[in-house]
């Protein structure tokens, strides 16, 4: 069996096209929308992510502010600019790009973000507010990453109803919220979250009919763990060094042969960080649209 693939740069570019003629809408209201980023430190995969964001903002009419802080910020300076943030109405979404340096107290950070304004959808009150309401009853940010996964499997018709989904990795973007998602009512799955404390992965990952790999260990997914069939999405980031280019390479959860057994998979990269990317302007969009009472 050759894989379906699960293609994140035509789905993310289906989701901006949408979001454009919205965007024109808005505007034509005289709603701007505005994402605000925050990135503290040099790391060059953050500086990567964050300018990218910046670029699918230009393509889509969404404005763009960046606010960018050394790697020696106090955690005051950076609460300080979120203040900012929060009290600027050209600011309509905004989100502090993660991993932050080390003695940042990231919890506090995220907490300082106006809910309103939470564009990742990682403010406690958000992700409260994903626990205790039902599906039609939620009017706030989703997680980005999360909802990139299942906007690409229901693209592609991947059955979820009833699913067994094993996700690998316990981190806050993805495998903690994404159960979340997950058992909703639509779609509808049965989900296991597994780390890599978990005593027998491929014990669960041979039952999964949806695999989600987000444990950032390279290979933690390996062929004889997948189910024939299964969908297989890898969000996995590492960077290992690759003796025949001299470079860090990105690299995925997933080992490359599972793309034989598997029946559709999201590679990585060109799989779900497209989506994350796409999913984190719909939350931007959404959130003026409520603003402007067109939702
Ligand atoms: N505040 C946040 N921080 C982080 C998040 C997040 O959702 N919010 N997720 C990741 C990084 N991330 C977005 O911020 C992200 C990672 C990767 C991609 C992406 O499109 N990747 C490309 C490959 C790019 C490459 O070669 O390096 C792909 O998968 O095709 C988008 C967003 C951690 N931090
Ligand atoms: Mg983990």
């Amino acid at each position: 069996m050759s894989a379906v693939v699960l293609d994140g740069r035509a789905a993310a570019a289906a989701v901006k096209a949408d979001l454009t003629e919205r965007v024109t809408a808005l505007r034509a209201k005289g709603v701007v929308p505005g994402l605000g980023t925050v990135l503290v430190g040099e790391d060059p995969g953050s500086a990567s992510y964050v300018r990218g964001k910046h670029r699918d903002c230009a393509e889509v009419g969404i404005e763009s502010i960046r606010v960018e802080l050394p790697a020696t910020a106090t955690q005051a300076e950076i609460e300080s600019e979120i203040d900012r943030l929060n009290a600027d109405p050209a600011c309509t979404g905004f989100i502090v790009q993660l991993p932050l340096p080390s003695g940042i107290d990231a919890n506090r950070v995220l907490e300082a973000v106006a809910p309103d304004k939470d564009a990742d959808g990682l403010h406690p009150t958000n992700l409260g507010r994903l626990v205790l309401r039902v599906r039609e009853e939620i009017t706030s940010p989703l997680p980005c990453t999360p909802r990139g996964v299942i906007d690409l499997l229901l693209r592609h018709d991947v059955p979820l109803d009833g699913a067994e989904v094993v996700v690998v990795g316990r981190g806050v973007t993805v495998g903690r919220p994404i159960g979340l998602l997950l058992t909703r009512r639509h779609p509808n799955a049965t989900v296991t979250l597994c780390h890599t404390g978990t005593k027998d992965l491929s014990e669960h990952l041979r039952r999964a009919d949806v695999i989600v790999a987000a444990a950032g260990v390279p290979g933690i997914v390996t062929r004889q763990d997948v189910k024939p069939g299964a969908a297989v999405l890898d969000v996995g980031v590492s960077r290992v060094f690759d003796e025949a280019t001299g470079k860090n390479e990105l690299t995925g959860d997933v080992a490359l042969d599972v793309a034989e057994v598997a029946g559709f998979m999201a590679p990585n990269p060109g799989g779900v960080g497209p989506m994350t990317r796409a999913l984190l302007l719909t939350n931007v969009v959404e959130s003026a649209e409520r603003a402007a009472g067109l939702r």
